[in-house]
């Protein structure tokens, strides 16, 4: 699915945090947000992901105009087709591992059950197999990050958005989500990250820098 920002602006309490900025991100690609902190990298993907209205510009999904669109048909987007990779995100401390992962996904008595292989591939391939049960409030930063990671594998989402997915995390897991990020666009996802992280930009096909030029690779 193709995400548009054409020439978006935003303030936040009196500064103008984005100016006119436009960038596609297209079905398979890996676009990076990159630049100074407090750059408006996180901001620019809360636009991106119709978290953050906009104050001019506009937000294609898919070609469609998703600027005005209310809180139900955003809603829809995030049910239907989106998945996040924040930090913390909408995991819910005092339920289990695998009921943060499959949530909103399984009929409830599965959600609690947790034996659904498909939470326990996923809970595999970010190393946290056999926590399945534990609560999420029990985890450190990094794996709850790695929770959230297991949760955009079980989505099969058509576009992922990630901010600063590999913070708080060894090399190792660095690497791990790294190498999803790239699975998931090698099957079509289109996936864009907000990241400093120099080895995940590196990875990716296409960058801007919201502290100057546009540094893409792909072509538009
Ligand atoms: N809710 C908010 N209230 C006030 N100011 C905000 C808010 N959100 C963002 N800002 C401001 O907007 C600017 C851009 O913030 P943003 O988080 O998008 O930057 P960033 O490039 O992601 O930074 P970092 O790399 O440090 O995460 C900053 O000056 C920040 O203080």
């Amino acid at each position: 699915m193709e995400i548009t920002a054409q020439n978006v602006n935003v303030k936040i309490d009196g500064q103008q945090v984005l100016h006119d900025e436009s960038v596609c991100a297209k079905p398979g690609r890996t676009l990076a947000l990159v630049g100074p902190s407090g750059s408006g990298k996180t901001t620019l993907l809360n636009v991106l992901s119709l978290l953050r209205r906009v104050d001019g510009g506009t937000v294609l999904v898919g070609g469609q105009d998703a600027t005005a669109w209310d809180d139900r048909r955003r809603r829809r987007f995030w049910q239907e087709h989106a998945a996040f990779v924040f930090q913390d995100y909408g995991l819910i401390d005092e339920e289990s591992v695998a009921y943060n992962v499959a949530l909103s996904k399984l009929p409830l008595f599965a959600q609690r059950a947790g034996r659904i292989a498909g939470v326990r591939d996923a809970l595999e391939r970010v190393g946290l197999d056999g926590r399945s049960a534990h609560k999420v409030s029990t985890l450190s930063g990094g794996e709850k990050q790695r929770v959230g990671l297991a949760r955009a594998m079980f989505r099969s989402a058509d576009v992922i958005f990630a901010d600063e997915p590999t913070a708080s995390l060894d090399r190792n897991n660095r690497s791990l989500v790294t190498n999803f990020l790239l699975e998931e666009a090698a099957r079509g996802v289109a996936v864009i990250v907000a990241t400093h992280d120099e080895v995940l930009m590196a990875a990716c096909d296409q960058r801007l820098n919201l502290e100057g030029t546009d540094q893409g690779l792909a072509p538009p």
